[in-house]
């Protein structure tokens, strides 16, 4: 029988916190190189990226990166009046504070518009090979990316690559879902 989402975020869940953080640091940073060969990601100017939490890839490595080739980097940042994520620019300089979810954010956040992102780099809790993506459950990305006509690249750990993921209407698929051993492109039959 297929699992629910719930079912499924708690399977992979309970394999996060098996993860050593020496794993998660090394099989991020090859994650993130395969990232790295796509041309979306080498034209993009103005990337999206996250602040990693709990047994997800972590992009520290990439930010780096971003700002070594001078492109401008960007996160998710909650809006409490409006109760949903908008994005803000992060440099060098950003001073963090734990936001939402225990998530950082910055202290003084600088808005960045949607349309100026170029790439958006979404985490999850689960991909099947047409991608669908799993979240968190708060569908806070599905409405980021409702408005977004960029690239979408996910990146996450194989065991994350499921054969199939119950979708629903309001899910964006994902074009390409850049892991540790390889950079998946999507079939597009959705
Ligand atoms: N690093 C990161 N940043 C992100 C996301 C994400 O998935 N990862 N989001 C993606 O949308 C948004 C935040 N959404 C989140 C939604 C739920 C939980 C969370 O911790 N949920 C609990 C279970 C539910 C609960 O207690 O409310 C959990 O997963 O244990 C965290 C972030 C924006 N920023
Ligand atoms: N584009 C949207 N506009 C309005 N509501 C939405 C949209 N996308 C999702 N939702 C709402 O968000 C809720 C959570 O959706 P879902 O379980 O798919 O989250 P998710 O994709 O796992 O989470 P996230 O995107 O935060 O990682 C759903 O009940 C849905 O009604």
């Amino acid at each position: 029988m297929p699992q629910t989402k719930q079912q499924l975020r708690s399977t992979i869940a309970a394999k996060r916190k098996m993860l050593d953080a020496d794993w998660i640091e090394d099989a991020s940073a090859k994650a993130i190189e395969n990232l790295q060969s796509l041309p979306a990601f080498q034209s993009a100017k103005t990337v999206a990226l996250y602040m990693a939490i709990g047994g997800e890839v972590r992009l520290e490595p990439l930010f780096a990166e971003c700002w070594r080739l001078g492109k401008t980097t960007c996160i998710p940042v909650f809006n409490s009046s409006t109760r949903l994520y908008e994005m803000a620019e992060i440099t060098e300089n950003t001073r963090f504070e734990t936001g939402n979810y225990g998530i950082p954010e910055p202290v003084a956040p600088n808005p960045v518009a949607i349309q100026e992102i170029n790439l958006m780099v979404v985490p999850g809790v689960a991909f099947d090979a047409s991608g669908n993506r799993l979240g968190r459950g708060g569908g806070y990305y599905d409405r980021l990316l409702d408005g977004f006509s960029g690239d979408i690249v996910a990146v996450a750990f194989d065991f994350q690559i499921l054969p199939q993921i119950p979708c629903d209407s309001y899910d964006r698929p994902v074009q390409i879902i850049a892991t540790e051993t390889k950079n998946i492109k999507v079939r597009n039959e959705r």
